[in-house]
């Protein structure tokens, strides 16, 4: 996250850090996730397409600082993973993925679940969300010790198209940044939340995806749009209970 600040444990519950296991027993964080449910997390597809073996993930919830992950911490472990059929790459959108879990998460003070925003587009984004991660905080940078926090306007889809080319952006995306730049997601925070806090309840309402550079000005960051694929999580959550 570039432009943030540091967040405080328990404030994103839903947060996970997706760790890749490495030759040598090292493992490394990759991208974030979002808990929707006791065993589902959700990302994006890009994450795990070239890394879809179940076993290869470790992934941590209810921490605040990576520095606190080892190899003996407890980790969920990934049972199934579902990419959308439709996805390719980041930029053709599409960019999500489920991740069922071997075991049921037992939620605590500091891990719990974000609503899923309803499908019917009931719910108004609000002007402006929250994006968090462990990615860089410059473009040339490196994984932040402590879970980033940032605020950042919703872009209209128009104004969105005019800062990107018209095919990328669609209405299965949500662009969010400043005219200016400078608050942005970045190299690491993929597969994260933005979440929009409505009526004193907080909705994932964007899968972190891609972006022309981080925090540039006239190039907001793209994200899924959830509320597009309500009905097929919910599908999938069925089928696959
Ligand atoms: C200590 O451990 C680490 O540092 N790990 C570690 C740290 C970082 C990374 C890895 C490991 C690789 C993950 C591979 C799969 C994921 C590959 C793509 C992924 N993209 C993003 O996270 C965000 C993109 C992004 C999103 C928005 Cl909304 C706006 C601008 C964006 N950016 C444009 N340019 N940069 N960002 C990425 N993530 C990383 C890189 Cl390197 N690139």
């Amino acid at each position: 996250i570039v432009g943030g600040e540091d967040s405080s444990l328990g404030e994103w519950p839903w947060q996970v850090s997706m760790q890749l296991r490495m030759p040598g027993n090292v493992i490394h964080h990759a991208c974030g996730g979002s808990i929707i449910s006791n065993q589902w997390i959700l990302t994006a597809a890009h994450c795990v397409s070239d890394y879809n073996q179940p076993r290869a993930w470790n992934i941590y919830g209810g921490f605040l600082k990576l520095s606190n992950i080892s190899l003996t911490t407890p980790k969920f472990e990934i049972d199934q993973i579902i990419i959308h059929p439709l996805y390719k790459v980041a930029e053709s959108g599409y960019d999500l993925a489920l991740l069922k879990l071997k075991t049921p998460i037992s939620f605590t003070d500091h891990v719990q679940a974000i609503c899923l925003p309803p499908q019917d587009n009931s719910l108004v984004i609000p002007n402006s969300c929250w994006i968090t991660g462990w990615g860089y905080t410059i473009e040339d940078g490196q994984a932040e010790n402590v879970l980033q926090k940032a605020e950042v306007p919703i872009v209209t889809q128009k104004e969105c198209q005019a800062n990107y080319s018209p095919e990328k952006i669609n209405d299965k995306v949500i662009c969010a940044g400043y005219k200016q730049g400078k608050v942005d997601a970045c190299k690491g925070d993929s597969g994260g939340p933005i979440a929009c806090k409505v009526d004193n309840t907080w909705y994932l309402f964007g899968i972190t995806s891609w972006g022309e550079g981080c925090a540039k000005a006239g190039k907001p960051g793209v994200y899924t749009r959830v509320t597009a694929f309500a009905d097929w999580i919910k599908e999938q959550i069925k089928l696959n209970q």
